[in-house]
């Protein structure tokens, strides 16, 4: 599970690299991805992940994730190289994947995917951190991300989330427009014709949440609705609480196009739910029982015999 954004500033964190590793960066903030220069250690973490993620996703991914990852240059023997990865979905959708060093700050991020440009974190996890992550990693980057860039409606769906971005930030509602973000390319499930499956960037590269999102009783899924997920909260610090679960991908070329200025003016001063609220007028496909985070409460506040023990 890993957790890139910061909700309450919406800024880019001051990266982690270590200090042999530290490359100036561009005004754009790209960097060489330098791939020669990844050890034999980093390809291994690599390929751990690569496997065990390989074998969580079938018939827990959607359709259109399993066939860009078919079609892409993305194997366990090595972490990817984005100019390959760059010359397949160029031809299929117009992207390009560019290195960065970590989060960057909102209008570059805005710009490059406005552009057709996905910023990947250039660095991988480190092997006793394989799954929590503060920053987006190429793994999560590369293997969550870019299969869903295959697919033409993500592909405009994310340059417009980069255009309506720097509008958003002039209107200065941003923390609105990121979480339309989080609960789609981020955390986003859709129904298929067999069931509900992960699209989210953020579940599909999570070996935990992978499992969480779809199989367990503890969270809320609930029927997509824009006002709804602009006026609601996320966790950047565990899984979440509820899913929004969109019909089919088609639903965010329409979410694309609409113009967000009205629905930013509607919902202004409007109370705001806490990412575990169920209201009244949901749309609620199943419902958790929200035992895993209240068990995690107790635990954190000492409270249950297990813990106290010792
Ligand atoms: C709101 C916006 O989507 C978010 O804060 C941005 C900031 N910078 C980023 N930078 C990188 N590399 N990756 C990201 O997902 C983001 N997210
Ligand atoms: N349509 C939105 C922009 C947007 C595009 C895609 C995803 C999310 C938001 C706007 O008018 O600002
Ligand atoms: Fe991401």
């Amino acid at each position: 599970m890993q957790r890139q954004l910061n909700e309450q500033s919406g800024e880019a964190k001051k990266h982690g690299l270590a200090a042999d590793d530290v490359q100036p960066h561009r005004p754009d903030w790209t960097i060489d991805q330098g791939w020669s220069n990844y050890s034999v250690e980093e390809h291994a973490v690599w390929r751990t992940l690569f496997d065990r993620q390989s074998k969580l996703l079938p018939g827990r991914a959607c359709d259109e994730f399993v066939e860009g990852m078919k079609n892409l240059p993305i194997g366990p023997e090595q972490i990817p190289n984005f100019e390959a990865l760059s010359e397949v979905l160029m031809k299929k959708t117009g992207w390009q994947v560019v290195a960065v060093p970590g989060l960057v700050p909102d209008d570059v991020f805005f710009d490059h995917l406005a552009n057709r440009r996905f910023p990947a974190g250039h660095f991988i996890r480190k092997p006793h951190e394989l799954d929590y992550l503060e920053e987006p990693d190429v793994f999560h980057d590369v293997f969550g991300h870019v299969p869903m860039l295959m697919n033409p409606v993500i592909g405009d769906y994310i340059q417009a989330y980069g255009l309506g971005g720097l509008r958003a930030k002039e209107l200065g509602v941003l923390d609105k427009l990121a979480r339309v973000y989080w609960y789609t390319v981020e955390f986003g499930l859709v129904k298929q014709a067999d069931g509900m499956r992960i699209y989210g960037a953020g579940i599909a590269s999570s070996f935990t949440e992978s499992v969480f999102a779809l199989d367990d009783l503890s969270p809320n899924r609930i029927g997509f609705d824009l006002e709804r997920v602009m006026r609601t909260h996320y966790r950047i610090d565990d899984f979440q609480e509820s899913y929004f679960v969109i019909d089919n991908l088609d639903e965010l070329l329409a979410l694309a196009r609409i113009d967000f200025a009205p629905v930013y003016e509607h919902i202004k001063g409007l109370p705001e739910h806490q990412p575990g609220t169920v209201l009244a007028t949901d749309r609620i496909l199943s419902r958790g029982s929200g035992r895993y985070h209240r068990q995690k409460q107790e635990i954190e506040q000492g409270g249950t015999s297990a813990t106290r023990q010792s």
